[in-house]
């Protein structure tokens, strides 16, 4: 892809879209999927950065993952990895290194994992906390609390329960999760959140899916009023035969906000009411902001009279903390809005593929939006009229995909690296193109 992307201004956009599998289903079907006995058929599998960085890693480990066709991989599983010694590099994918971190800290393995610089600033202190009580070693190669990580082989382990905050990720919980039936051989595994525990839909749906794979999480509140999980002894995942990966939900949240601010309507195939993606509520925002919605079990479309017909979505002023990723999407809606808007709650913003609070302010303020920030959330006051800009993408897939949207305003628009959709969504600007009319 060339170094920047020039979008003609989007008048109006209509039509239909099979939507990419999901990328938080695709990692974790790949690892359950590793750990069951028997063998699972994969399809609909998302092809993107973050799930290769996951399939070679477990390949890296032993496992035995044969593509059959487009999305379809064959995964013979086991609950113990065959290969004890590999260098795993897991790019830029937070999923990825901290489910592979719980999982081959009990593996008896020595592994070594890395990725790409902003990996090295994202943290994982709180997962490698509440893996040493239980006997982990790991060790940090670089920084406290930062990958490069080396993992030896557990030794001893105390019998208490598994005590992990989640206030900076939810992902610390869902690697302790699936390697659950490593650690409860022989006694039920208890795990308790300490203190707040962010973006919870993605731990309902590690909960699923462990369910799908044959183990069943017990769910109930401890004596702190925290949540707490109990995974039975001798639990062990079970390969479910055939396992289809639904489509991605925050992948959706582009072409919904597109019919939302193009008219539509634009249907999306492959997310919808019987969806396991915390984020399939995005389209619940839309709602609430004027547009049209309609859903099925499988499929989802929005439209509007279109911003071209004087439509303008109506103000929002909310907690995200349940769709931290889709809310990116809600930002740049917003920058069409009748009035400012509010995200609250997105602190998590600041550790992922960049500091996603200040990249926003910084790329909205271009367009000639009045931005305030803090901590944790996004004010939003939209321009009279949006300015054309170059707007830079931060290695960041979600700035590139939710401001091209911002082409819906009239005027055109460049976005700088936009090869960084690959993380998730490799063929995403074409996909726009072909709804889109200028
Ligand atoms: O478990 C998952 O699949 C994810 C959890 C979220 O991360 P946090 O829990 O760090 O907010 C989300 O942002 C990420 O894209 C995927
Ligand atoms: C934050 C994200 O991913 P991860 O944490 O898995 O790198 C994302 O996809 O927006």
């Amino acid at each position: 892809m060339p170094p920047f992307l020039d979008l003609a201004p989007i008048r109006a956009a209509r039509g239909e879209l099979r939507l990419p599998g999901s990328k938080s289903v695709s990692i974790r079907a790949l690892m359950l999927a590793a750990l069951a006995d028997g063998e699972t058929q994969l399809s609909g599998l998302l092809d993107s950065d973050d799930t290769r960085v996951m399939r070679e890693a477990l390949k890296a480990c032993g496992v035995v993952i044969e593509e059959q066709g487009a999305g379809a991989w064959r995964v013979r599983g086991g609950l113990q990895f065959p290969k004890r010694e590999a260098e795993l590099f897991v790019g830029n994918s937070g999923l990825s290194i901290r489910t592979l971190v719980a999982v081959l800290a009990f593996m008896g393995g020595h592994y070594r994992l890395s990725g790409v610089p902003r990996m090295h600033q994202r943290p994982i202190g709180d997962l490698v906390d509440a893996l040493r009580p239980l006997g982990a070693q790991i060790h940090y190669l670089q920084q406290d609390g930062y990958p490069p990580l080396a993992i030896e082989p557990a030794q001893g382990r105390a019998d208490a329960p598994v005590r992990v905050r989640g206030d900076a990720s939810s992902q610390f919980l869902t690697g302790i999760l699936q390697s659950a039936p490593l650690l409860a051989r022989e006694r039920h595994l208890v795990i308790e959140v300490d203190g707040e525990l962010i973006s919870k839909p993605y731990i309902d749906l590690s909960v699923a899916l462990m369910q799908r794979f044959g183990v069943t999480v017990q769910r109930d509140v401890g004596a702190s009023g925290a949540p707490r999980f109990t995974v039975p002894a001798g639990a062990r995942y079970r390969a479910p035969g055939a396992f289809a990966v639904e489509g991605d939900a925050s992948s959706a949240s582009y072409f919904l906000a597109l019919g939302a601010l193009a008219g539509g309507p634009v249907r999306v195939f492959g997310m919808g009411r019987s969806s396991l993606q915390g984020d399939v509520r995005f389209a619940e925002v839309m709602a609430a902001m004027g547009a049209q919605l309609e859903q099925g079990d499988d499929w989802t479309e929005v439209r509007s009279p279109g911003l071209a017909n004087g439509f303008r979505p109506k103000a929002i002023d909310a907690d995200f903390n349940h769709i931290p990723d889709a809310a990116m999407t809600v930002a740049v809606v917003a920058l069409f809005a009748d009035g400012p808007s509010v995200l609250r709650n997105i602190g998590s913003w600041r550790v992922k593929e960049t500091d996603r609070i200040a990249a926003m302010a910084a790329e909205l303020t271009k367009l000639g939006a009045v931005v305030d920030t803090g901590p944790d959330f996004l004010r939003i006051e939209p321009p009279a009229s949006l300015r054309s800009a170059a707007i830079d993408t931060y290695d960041d897939h979600r700035m590139a995909m939710s401001f091209s949207l911002a082409a819906c305003g009239g005027m055109p628009l460049r976005i700088n690296e936009p090869a960084c959709v690959a993380k998730t969504f490799p063929d995403y600007f074409a996909q726009l193109a072909a709804l889109t009319e200028a």
